[in-house]
């Protein structure tokens, strides 16, 4: 791995923006990454957080603006990824290849290899080596693709969307992962539809929307924009005062006894306030990041 001055930010964006035609797939984004930090980037869907990763590893020239990784440009493709091992949206692999011979090719391609790491990922991915990639499910690709990244000891991991084809056991393995590559001091740029994955594994997080970086936020503020919906059903009419209930927003009466309301932050204020009534049916659902974005940042983000 070639030496790299550690004041240099492990990715430098400018002004970086991507036209395809009439859309603006990413405008004017400015972004610095520091070394060891793991960034996550969150948005809905065609916000621009795979066209942002692909200038970023050269794969897409940008229409206007520079991206730097440790300080070489993003499209000199030699250089860049000296510093950097990545795990694509879409993983392919080589059909007439085994497991085994795509980790052994992804191993001499990168900047260098942690061979025992890599045994040892093998197996907390429980990753069947012998079958020929051809025959590999969407989620063992994407594991093939995350244990060659995770083995390499590259300053820079670019992940994107890189558990969607997990089940929750493996997310879970992905997460501490990454924790690990924190701790050795490697950057991570993840970017993410999840947000509780987000939230256990990033310092940071760059909320990106119709092309614009709406949001820099710490993890606290992160936990701020949590929420979750709650649907109540009461045996008589719905009791007056709801909106006054701490943490409590959108409250809508629905019908005779039903209603929807939003809450922030802990639940015991609200399961008070209802204490006295019948709750005849309860339920509570943690709205999707879509949601969340366009009820927090809607018109704002616009
Ligand atoms: N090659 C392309 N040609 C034309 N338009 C494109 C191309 N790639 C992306 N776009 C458009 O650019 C916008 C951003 O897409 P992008 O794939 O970067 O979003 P995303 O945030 O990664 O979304 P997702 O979470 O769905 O992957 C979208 O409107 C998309 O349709």
């Amino acid at each position: 791995m070639p030496t790299i001055d550690p004041a240099l930010p492990a990715v430098e964006a400018e002004g970086l923006s991507k036209r395809y035609g009439r859309t603006l797939a990413v405008d004017r984004l400015d972004l610095r990454i520091e070394p060891g930090e793991v960034f996550g980037f969150l948005g809905p869907n065609g916000a621009g957080k795979s066209t942002t990763l692909r200038m970023l590893l050269g794969l897409a020239r940008p229409t206007a603006g520079r991206a730097r990784v440790f300080g070489d440009p993003a499209e000199d493709v030699r250089a860049a990824h000296r510093h950097l091992a990545h795990v694509p949206a879409d993983v392919a692999l080589w059909p007439n290849l085994t497991g085994a011979e795509a980790l052994e090719l992804l191993a001499n391609l990168g900047p260098g290899t942690d061979l025992g790491y890599r045994d040892e990922l093998v197996e907390r991915f429980d990753l069947r080596l012998d079958k020929p990639c051809r025959a590999y499910s969407t989620g063992n690709r994407q594991k093939v693709a995350l244990v060659a990244a995770f083995a390499t000891r590259a300053p820079l991991l670019v992940l994107d969307e890189p558990t969607s084809g997990l089940d929750p056991l493996m997310g879970r393995e992905f997460q501490r992962c990454v924790v690990e590559a924190a701790a050795r001091g490697q950057a991570v740029l993840l970017s993410s539809h999840v947000l509780a994955e987000v939230e256990a594994v990033c310092d940071r997080v760059g909320i990106l929307r119709a092309g614009r970086l709406v949001q820099v936020a710490g993890l606290a503020e992160l936990r701020r924009l949590r929420r979750h919906e709650f649907h109540l059903s009461f045996a008589g009419p719905v009791p007056a005062g709801l909106a006054a209930v701490p943490g409590v927003a959108d409250v809508e009466v629905l019908g005779e006894g039903r209603v929807v309301l939003t809450l922030a932050g802990e639940p015991a204020p609200l399961l008070r306030a209802v204490a006295g009534d019948d709750v005849v049916q309860l339920s509570v659902r943690e709205p999707s990041l879509e949601e969340i974005f366009l009820g927090y940042y809607g018109e704002a983000a616009r």
